[in-house]
């Protein structure tokens, strides 16, 4: 069926839907040239419309050990060629199939480059996906629909989970974890125990863990300040290891200011330089807002930042035990030399 991507800026990019529900949501773009099944399950994409801008999609098919979820929270996918012919030794079937049965509305045969370049130019906006007929009053109704902000409460695990067997018992508090985050912590030697976002501080304390791990999440970081406050709680009493949004939560409880960046940084090629080595990583991004350096404490040492903007992408206070990234370091897809962030925790761990 035709279908249509509608920015709010009134823009139109035509393609073809595979079902016809429609789709309302922020419209980013990804620059990974593969890791599109980690990216269509990354949690942290809730809400969010994903352009992808490599131009083949779906082409070495599907395989369920890469989820980063048990299901999609994207708002939508868009794409350039939906490959229906995949290819892959381990491939379990296609990417059109797992759209389709997870009800994600999907625009394909999209210039996807049009598309991004009017966000490049623009900025991040508000988009719908619709039949290319769809009546302009119900188009307009559809704009109405206010975006949803408190994301972290719908991916959040509903109970208290526990995983592996390790020697460090890490405390993981999930605003919407990816799947790598966890499997990385088991090979370091840890066990999990997994809290809802919204578990207090008290209660994550109480069973005397290690260290504590704050997850990537999707939404504003100002959306959640009762997540902020509990984090406050935290500091100080346990090494305490962040990542994305849970560098934002760090950064917010410390007195930090977040502010929200033009288009955002999400790929897979983004490289990032860990300013105590000198030594430049190619690292794997989701991120819309960042928290301003120039805002936070003086005991904050930066130790990451972006090289192609000079943002902040990670930091530490060592009188605190705080360590913690905006990038995604659980690497998949993508180099695995980020691993070396979850040793320095587990050493922090040790130390403590
Ligand atoms: N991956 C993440 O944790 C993203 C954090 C936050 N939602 C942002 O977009 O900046």
């Amino acid at each position: 069926m035709k279908g249509v991507l509608i920015l709010e800026n009134g823009q139109k990019f035509y393609g073809n839907m595979l079902m016809k529900e429609p789709a309302v949501g922020e419209v980013v773009f990804n620059t990974g040239m593969t890791g599109y099944q980690e990216t269509f399950t990354d949690p942290s994409y809730a809400g969010q419309i994903i352009t992808m801008t490599y131009p083949l999609i779906g082409n070495y098919g599907l395989f369920h050990e890469i989820e980063q979820a048990d299901r999609p929270y994207a708002a939508g996918f868009i794409v350039s060629e939906l490959c229906d012919e995949p290819s892959n030794w381990q491939n379990e079937g296609k990417l059109a199939t797992f759209i389709r049965t997870h009800h994600i509305p999907c625009l394909y045969g999209v210039d996807t480059r049009a598309v991004t370049r009017a966000i490049r130019s623009q900025g991040v906006m508000k988009g719908v996906i619709v039949p290319a007929a769809m009546a302009e009053s119900a188009v307009r109704e559809l704009f109405d629909t206010p975006l949803e902000t408190q994301l972290v409460r719908r991916v959040t695990t509903r109970e208290i989970r526990h995983m592996g067997s390790g020697r460090f018992h890490v405390a993981a508090m999930d605003y919407g974890a990816k799947t790598n985050i966890y499997k990385d912590f088991i090979c370091n030697d840890c066990r999990l125990t997994i809290f809802p976002a919204e578990t207090k501080a008290e209660e994550v304390l109480a069973v005397n863990p290690d260290g504590i791990f704050l997850s990537n999440g999707p939404g504003d970081p100002e959306d959640v300040p009762y997540i902020v406050e509990e984090v406050k709680t935290l500091i100080g009493k346990k090494p305490i290891f962040g990542i994305c949004l849970g560098l934002q939560m760090l950064g917010l409880a410390l007195g930090g200011k977040s502010r929200k960046l033009a288009f955002g940084h999400r790929g897979a090629n983004h490289p990032v330089k860990d300013v105590r080595t000198g030594r430049v990583y190619i690292t794997s991004q989701n991120h819309g807002y960042i928290i301003d350096e120039a805002s936070l404490p003086d005991t904050v040492i930066v130790t990451h930042r972006n090289l192609h903007d000079n943002t902040l992408e990670g930091f530490e206070c060592p009188d605190k035990h705080i360590m913690c990234v905006q990038y995604h370091p659980e690497a998949s897809p993508g180099p695995t030399d980020n691993l070396y962030l979850f040793e320095q925790f587990i050493k922090m761990m040790e130390e403590n």
